[in-house]
C-alpha cells in the first residue's frame, strides 16, 4: 500500500474499530501509518503496531539501526511487535539479528518480538539459542496454502501463527466451496475465509484500501462456521504459494 494511500486506509480502519496495524520498513509506508495513528484520537495503548526489519538490515548493529529508523518514521517511541521479515538464509544473519531484537525487548522498546516467513528448521536454530521464544511467526497462509507443518511446529513451541495474504490476495474468493458456504451463512466469501482463520486460532491481517471492504473484513463476530465448513475449506489446500519461498528468498 503506497504511503499516501496508507494514511487514508489506516484512518478508516481505526475509525471502523481496527486496533492492529501491520507494516514493514520495506513497504515504505511507516510514515503513512504514523500519520494515521497521530490523527486518530485513539490512545496509543489501545493500538497494536507491528513492523518488520528488512533483509538488508539484518545483523546485530544494523538491526538496531533499522529499528530506530522504523520508529522515527512511525513517530512512536515503541512498537508492540517487531519481526524479522524473512530468514534470508544465504546471508545467515538471523541469529545475530534475533539477539538484537532481544536487546530491544529487554530495553522495553518493543512489547514482543517475533519472526516472519520462518520454516521449522530456521525457527529451531533460534530456539537453540535458548533465549526468548518468538511470540509470532507470520507466514503466507490461506485456503490454497495451509502450511500445516509450520502451524504444527509453531503450536508445539507456543508461537502464534499469523496469516499474511489471508485472502490469497482475493484469489480464493470465487472458489465454489467458499461461495456456497457464504451464501448459506449470508456473509461474503472474504468473511467466510477470515472466519475460517479465526476459528482455527490464527491471527489475520487482511489488507484493503476500499472503505466497504475494510468494514466488511472486521464484521466477523456475529456468525460461526460449522466443523463441516472448516473441513471443506481445509480441503482446498493445493500448495498454492503466491509469494517467495523462505528457503530460497534472500531479498
Ligand atoms: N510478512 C510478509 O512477508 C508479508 C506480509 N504481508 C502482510 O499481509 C497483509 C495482507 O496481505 P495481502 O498480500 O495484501 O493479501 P490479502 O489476502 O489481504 O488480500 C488483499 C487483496 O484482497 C482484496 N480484498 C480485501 N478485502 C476484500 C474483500 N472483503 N472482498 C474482496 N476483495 C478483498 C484487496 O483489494 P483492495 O485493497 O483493492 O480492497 C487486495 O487486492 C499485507 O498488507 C501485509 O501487511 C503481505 C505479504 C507478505
Ligand atoms: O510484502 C511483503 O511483506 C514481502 O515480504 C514482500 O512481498 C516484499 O515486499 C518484497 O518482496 C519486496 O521485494
Amino acid at each position: 500500500m503506497p504511503d499516501a494511500e496508507t494514511t487514508t486506509a489506516v484512518s478508516q480502519a481505526i475509525a471502523a474499530g481496527y486496533r492492529s496495524i501491520d507494516t514493514a520498513a520495506i513497504y515504505g509506508n511507516e510514515a503513512g501509518v504514523g500519520r494515521a495513528i497521530a490523527a486518530s484520537g485513539v490512545s496509543r495503548s489501545e493500538l497494536f503496531v507491528t513492523t518488520k526489519l528488512w533483509n538488508s538490515d539484518q545483523g546485530y548493529d544494523s538491526a538496531l539501526t533499522g529499528f530506530d529508523a522504523s520508529l522515527a518514521k512511525l513517530g512512536l517511541d515503541s512498537v508492540d511487535l517487531f519481526l524479522i521479515h524473512w530468514p534470508a538464509p544465504e546471508n545467515d544473519r538471523y541469529l545475530d539479528t534475533w539477539r538484537a531484537l532481544e536487546t530491544l525487548y529487554a530495553e522495553g522498546r518493543v512489547r514482543a518480538i517475533g519472526v516472519s516467513n520462518f520454516l521449522p528448521d530456521q525457527l529451531q536454530r533460534i530456539l537453540d539459542l535458548g533465549g526468548t521464544v518468538p511470540a509470532v511467526n507470520q507466514v503466507e497462509l490461506h485456503p490454497a496454502l495451509q502450511q500445516r507443518e509450520v502451524q504444527e511446529f509453531n503450536a508445539a513451541h507456543g508461537i502464534i501463527t499469523e496469516a499474511w495474504s489471508p485472502l490469497a490476495q482475493g484469489a480464493v474468493l470465487a472458489d465454489p466451496v467458499i461461495a456456497t458456504i457464504a451464501e448459506r451463512v449470508f456473509r461474503t466469501p472474504a468473511q467466510v475465509v477470515l472466519r475460517w482463520h479465526l476459528q482455527q486460532s490464527r491471527v489475520v491481517i487482511p489488507k484493503s484500501v476500499t472503505a466497504s471492504r475494510i468494514r466488511e473484513n472486521l464484521d466477523l463476530f456475529s456468525f460461526e462456521l460449522t466443523d463441516a465448513d472448516l473441513t471443506a475449506i481445509d480441503g482446498l489446500e493445493r500448495d498454492g504459494r503466491t509469494g517467495p519461498h523462505p528457503a530460497t528468498f534472500n531479498g
